[in-house]
């Protein structure tokens, strides 16, 4: 099977090629020249896959690396050593073309936490799609065409016609957060990043984004990135997730499995923080209502 946009063979015999494959990636970040601090070690040899139709978190308490990993995987941070494959083909180094790093932003879509910088506030929201699937779309579609599928990634999201013409301040935040999910969608795909996308979010606005993400997974075969530091969240969203711990993985698994019972002593301090005297698993099939 191929993505349709992406072009990443996605194999579906009994060891599938992984979407994403992270081996050993490392990050330091050099101290500034001059000034009397010490390097920073950032991502300490973290390793994992995400396959197809997949929800894999990262979490871990800030300052852990989870942004790092996640900017390093879509080329906006680079990498000091380790490899990062997407669909088989290695990105571990910058895109030197112009071409080469619209072909990689067709395999990876990055959405913000915050919604309003990554927002050109100038821009209304019709164009805000447009212009990302001209950039994406490879068949050259005309003008009502591409209408047609502003229109419908704009659908994807749950926003009605009217907001083509808005501008980002006269969205609310969670419809900001629809407008960038909608950006990344119009670009067709593999995979979406989400880094802490809906930590500035209310809680129940929180819960239809997260819906929404469940839906547009089932309906569209995107596969997530879902970074966050909040548990309450990872467990609504993910298949799998991996914890972070001072730039290493220190524990991984089946994300329902990895909360109800966590044994590995960060996973539980992190459980364990979780606030709320009510927090329980929330069974995924729930989403579905
Ligand atoms: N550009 C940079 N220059 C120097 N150090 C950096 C840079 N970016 C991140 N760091 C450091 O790398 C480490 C990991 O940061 P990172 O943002 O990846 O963590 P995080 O787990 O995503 O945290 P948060 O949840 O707060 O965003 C931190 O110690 C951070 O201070």
């Amino acid at each position: 099977m191929t993505h349709a946009a992406a072009g990443i063979e996605l194999r579906t015999d009994a060891a599938p090629q992984p979407l994403i494959g992270v081996r050993d990636l490392r990050k330091v970040f050099p101290a500034p020249r001059g000034v009397k601090a010490e390097d920073v070690l950032a991502v300490d040899g973290v390793s994992f896959d995400l396959h197809a139709d997949e929800c894999l978190a990262i979490v871990g308490e800030s300052g852990s690396g989870k942004t790092t990993v996640a900017r390093m995987i879509v080329g906006l941070e680079t990498v000091t050593s380790g490899t990062v494959t997407v669909g088989g083909q290695d990105r571990s180094r910058a895109a030197r073309h112009l071409r080469d790093r619209r072909a990689r932003a067709r395999e990876v879509q990055y959405v913000f936490q915050d919604p309003y910088s990554s927002l050109n506030g100038r821009q209304r929201i019709g164009d805000v799609i447009l212009s990302n699937l001209r950039l994406h779309a490879e068949d050259r579609p005309g003008r009502v065409e591409l209408q047609r599928r502003a229109q419908e990634v704009l659908d994807a999201v749950g926003l009605p016609k009217r907001f083509i013409d808005r501008l980002p301040r006269e969205l609310s935040g969670g419809q900001r957060q629809r407008v960038a999910i909608a950006r990344a969608l119009a670009a067709d795909p593999a995979v979406v990043v989400l880094d802490e996308a809906v930590a500035a979010l209310d809680v129940s606005i929180q819960a239809q984004i997260l819906n929404l993400l469940a839906d547009i997974k089932a309906e569209r075969r995107v596969s997530y990135l879902f970074i966050s530091h909040d548990l309450a969240v990872v467990n609504q969203i993910s298949d799998r997730m991996i914890v972070m711990e001072n730039g290493q993985v220190v524990d991984q698994g089946d994300t329902a499995t990895l909360l109800a019972h966590p044994t590995h002593p960060y996973t539980r301090a992190l459980r364990a923080a979780v606030p709320g005297p009510g927090w329980k698993p929330v069974r995924r099939e729930r989403l579905a209502s």
